[in-house]
């Protein structure tokens, strides 16, 4: 069964109170989101397995821990993943980045898919699919499905905040895709946004409203 992590640390609870804020404009908001996709990057790597190799400090031969050859793919949802992507290329600066284009229709709230551009070995390769806002969760379960659709087996949802409603719809479709987030937030209104939140991630990240 699939877990759902949540980020307590004080500095991830800070900038996430700080992003909910109305006030805090597209500048901070930004700079904000890259260095919360940074923090919750070192929990979500956590289980990566190390072997040990030989190396010569300026004192001693020793034995030390590198990552065994981790292979990592990072999958924003357009647009608002895209604010998380370089929070964690640099942790990790030689993943691949795969892109999968969804809007949510205002009337349906269901996903519409638009683009869609992933690395050819991305089966190879461990993803990470990045997205701020987890409301009903059908964006997040329709890109998990893309992914699964084309093989891919090793997969982790990050995001910023989840409604209780979209992690429920997530795992039911994918009981084996853990979900890291920072908060878990109370509801979702009648518009289908979550509550309290922070509004409309992607309008916030790019200035668009
Ligand atoms: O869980 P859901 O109910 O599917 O909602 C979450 C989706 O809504 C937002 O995207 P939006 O449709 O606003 O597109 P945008 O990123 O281009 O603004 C958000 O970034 C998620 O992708
Ligand atoms: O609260 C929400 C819900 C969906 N998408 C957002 O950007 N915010
Ligand atoms: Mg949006």
């Amino acid at each position: 069964m699939a877990k759902v992590q949540v980020f307590d640390h004080p500095l991830v609870q800070h900038k996430l109170t700080m992003i909910r804020d109305e006030n805090t404009g597209v500048k901070s908001f930004r700079e904000l989101v890259d260095e919360l996709a940074m923090l919750m990057t070192y929990e979500v790597t956590r289980d990566f397995p190390t072997e040990e190799v030989d190396i010569t400090t300026p004192v001693a031969p020793a034995k030390a821990k590198v990552i065994a050859g981790k292979k990592v793919a990072i999958v924003p949802i357009l647009r608002a993943g895209l604010g998380m992507v370089n929070g964690i290329l640099r942790l990790i600066p030689a993943a691949k980045v795969g892109h999968i284009g969804l809007y949510r229709d205002p009337e349906t709230l269901l996903p519409v898919e638009y683009y869609c551009k992933l690395p050819n070995d991305i089966q190879e390769r461990d993803v990470i699919i990045v997205d701020p806002m987890l409301a009903t969760g059908g964006s997040a379960a329709a890109a998990i499905g893309f992914l699964k659709d084309r093989g891919i087996k090793s997969m982790k949802l990050m995001c910023l905040i989840a409604a209780p409603e979209g992690i429920r719809v997530v795992h039911q479709a994918h009981e084996d895709v853990d979900i890291f987030t920072a908060a878990i937030d109370d509801h979702l209104n009648e518009h289908g946004y979550i509550v309290p939140g922070l509004g409309d991630a992607g309008d916030r990240l790019f200035g668009t409203k």
